[in-house]
């Protein structure tokens, strides 16, 4: 069965349709890019899929059952995570509670569930902070477990927010755009970032990029849009030459030049 089945995706925000017949098969694992000049409906996939926004046609099935109608929490409780575009931590809280926030809000960590009292409590605190301790010492971040969280370099908030959006161990995770802002050398480390917790994590990954070459260099398959709808599917090497996605990212290049 496959992880995440997407049959026909729309929705409509007044009498702009913002994405139009969008399906997606994601299998266990696996790590697929979603490309597409500015506006073309990457995000709104991401807030579809889990569930900030609820579509006006189609279907949304988690492991054989339907997503649409379930709220957010919910849906990361199912095992979908996300990082978003413009980063968003808890800036003025440190570095590990940062981790520790997500692994509460997340409700997947009731461990000792069935024991009663102070006891389990303790002892689920301190799963929850050894789990937060080695997703800081995984990303590299432990030695700034008490830092303030805004007070990270931009690339260190990039890898705090992927290390809390992995923490409660999710199935799926969603990158939207992880490397803007971020200079060609900035951008390579984390692509190379981006291997490592797909190798590490066995977890399924949705990358949205603008960047062409850090898709390109990272995901063996790729979805492009433009303006809501898909206009090709495919290895990179098959996408790279194709005249729609030329025409769509060069075309408008040229036009803005
Ligand atoms: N809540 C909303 N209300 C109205 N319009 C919206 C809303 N969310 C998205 N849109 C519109 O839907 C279209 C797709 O937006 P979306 O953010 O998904 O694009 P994107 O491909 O992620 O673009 P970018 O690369 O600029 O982030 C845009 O025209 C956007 O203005």
């Amino acid at each position: 069965m496959a992880l995440l089945e997407i049959e026909h995706l729309g929705i409509r925000f007044g009498g702009l349709q913002a994405l139009h017949d969008f399906s997606l098969q994601l299998e266990e694992g696996e790590l697929v890019g979603l490309i597409g000049p500015n506006g073309a409906g990457k995000t709104t996939v991401f807030n579809l899929v889990t569930g900030v926004y609820r579509p006006s046609a189609g279907e949304i099935r988690w492991l054989g059952r339907s997503l649409v109608g379930l709220r957010p929490s919910q849906i990361a409780q199912a095992g979908v995570a996300r990082t978003f575009q413009n980063i968003r931590l808890f800036k003025g809280l440190s570095v590990l509670d940062n981790v520790r926030a997500a692994l509460y809000k997340s409700g997947r960590t009731h461990l000792f569930g069935a024991l009663a009292g102070a006891g389990a409590i303790a002892a689920e605190e301190e799963a929850i902070f050894e789990r937060s301790m080695e997703m800081l010492e995984l990303f590299g971040l432990a030695h700034l477990a008490a830092e303030p969280a805004g007070s990270l370099p931009y690339g260190h908030q990039r890898r705090l927010e992927m290390a809390r959006a992995l923490a409660a161990r999710p199935r799926l995770l969603l990158l939207d755009e992880p490397a803007a802002g971020m200079n060609p050398a900035e951008a390579e480390r984390l692509l190379e970032q981006i291997r490592w917790i797909h190798r590490h994590f066995g977890v399924a990954i949705i990358l949205i990029e603008h960047q062409m070459r850090v898709v390109m260099g990272v995901c063996p398959r790729i979805v492009v849009l433009d303006f809501g709808e898909i206009i090709a599917e495919g290895p990179p090497e098959f996408i790279r030459q194709h005249p729609r996605v030329l025409e769509a990212y060069l075309g408008r290049q040229a036009e803005g030049s």
